[in-house]
This record gives structure tokens, sequence and C-alpha cells, in this order.
């Protein structure tokens, strides 16, 4: 079913229970293109599960999904798993870079092995993320920020209707946390909807919504320690 392409993302009363009865309570969520989220949430409160969710990884045990417009609990395994690697790009905690490959490899690589001729778009986007001058530097040479960036790149590079993000900033110093946002900022001004899962308020402070996860239940974070205006979003930063 295809609905709205307004529209990234929908969730409603989306769940998934493990085994050992924990997992993601019924959550609603929505996001338009060119939105950012931000989820918080103390460790064990489900926000991997949430992102694999998300991503496709994870079959819901409960609720639906909308990615795009397209209804996913409709598809068949295969369908799902195109619609992730058309749709879907994600930063994970392990950035999963091929150490073989150099940066604009990994960022080609995003379309599978014969990424050759998608060598010009790789390039420029990681030029636009500041990295011109490292395209052609082994990703295993280049520091954890870098790294993230590419990774970035490589998760924007097909232009997917959602991407999603593991803790993108974590063990940055301020300054290449500052690139990694503005390179998730640069996808969702080209379009689309980024979601990120964070413990740094600061960086939460920087998103259009905030969600908190405790103990498997989303709900809206408390908007009452931040500014009443976005600073960055305002362009008074
Ligand atoms: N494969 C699994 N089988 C059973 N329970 C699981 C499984 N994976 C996660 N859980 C449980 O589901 C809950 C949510 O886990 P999840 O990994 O999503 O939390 P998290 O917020 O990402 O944690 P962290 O910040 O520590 O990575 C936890 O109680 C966890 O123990």
């Amino acid at each position: 079913m295809t609905t709205s392409p307004q529209v990234a993302l929908v969730a409603r009363e989306l769940g998934f229970v493990y085994a050992s009865g924990a997992g993601l309570e019924r959550a609603d969520l929505d996001l338009a293109p060119g939105e950012t989220a931000a989820v918080e949430g103390p460790s064990g409160s489900g926000k991997s599960t949430l992102l694999a969710l998300l991503g496709l990884i994870l079959t819901p045990t409960a609720g639906s999904l909308a990615i795009g417009g397209t209804d996913t609990g409709s598809l068949t395994p295969n369908e799902r798993d195109l619609l992730r690697r058309r749709e879907v790009g994600a930063v994970l905690q392990d950035l999963g870079l091929l150490s073989f490959l150099n940066a604009w490899e990994n960022v080609a690589a995003a379309f599978g092995p014969r990424f050759g001729r998608h060598r010009g778009v790789a390039r420029e986007l990681l030029g636009d993320l500041g990295m011109a001058e490292l395209v052609d530097r082994p990703v295993a040479e280049l520091s954890g920020g870098q790294r993230q960036r590419v990774a970035v790149a490589r998760a924007a590079v097909k232009q997917p209707v959602l991407v999603l993000a593991d803790e993108p900033t974590s063990g940055l110093d301020p300054r290449n946390a500052d690139l990694v946002m503005g390179a998730l900022r640069s996808c969702a001004a080209q379009g689309a909807a980024v979601l990120l899962v964070t413990h740094d308020r600061g960086v939460a402070e920087t998103c259009d919504r905030r969600y908190a996860l405790d103990a498997g239940v989303l709900s809206a974070a408390s908007m009452e320690n931040a500014p009443s205006v976005n600073p960055r979003k305002e362009g008074l930063a």
C-alpha cells in the first residue's frame, strides 16, 4: 500500500516483544521529510530495538510501520529487504566500514558490489561534508570523527527517505561532533527524515522532535529544560 509521500515515517502502536518479555511497547511516531528527531533513554530502555524496527531489521510483533508511504506490514521478506536498501540509511555504533577500502569507496559501496560508477557522487558528497582532501584515504587511516562522517555519507548517498543514527557523536570531541551533526542535518536538508539515538542533551536539543524511551515506552520528551527556540535552526548560532 502506498500512501502520502509527504510523510517519511509513520509508526502506529509499533511494538516488539522478546522471549524475555522486554522490548518496545506500542509506540507512535511520525516524521516528515526534512525533520530530525532524537531519542534518549537509559541502557536497556529499548533504543536498539526501536532502531532495529525502524531499520526493518526486526519485524514488529504489534502495530504498523510505513516508510516513505509504504506500509511495511504487507511486504514479503524480499520486498522489505529492497525497501530497506533503497529507503533506509543507517549509521550504527559499529560503523561497518570496510577497512580495505578508502573513504569514497566505502560511500559508493552502499550501491552494491559494482560501485565504481558511483565514484563521482560519493566523492562529491564527502566533499560536502568537509572531507574533499580525504576521499582517497583508507578508512583505517581516518580519525573517529572522519570515519563517522564517512558512515553518514554512506547512509545518505542513495538519498534514502529515512536516516537512522545510533549515538553518532559518542566519543567525539565537540568539533567533530558538530561536523557529524552538520552532516546529519544536511541529510535532513536534502529531504531525509533523520532519527538519532543520543545520550547528549545538547545534540538532542538541536533536533526538531525529542522523545524519551523508558522501559520500552516511547513518549514525547519534556521540553522543560530545552531552549524555547532552537538556535541552530533559527540561524542564531
Ligand atoms: N535478543 C534479545 N532477547 C531477549 N531480550 C532482549 C534481546 N535484546 C534485547 N533484549 C532486552 O530488551 C530490552 C531493550 O534492549 P535494547 O538493546 O533495545 O536496549 P537499549 O536501550 O538499546 O540498551 P543499551 O543502551 O544498553 O544498548 C532490554 O531489557 C534487553 O535486555
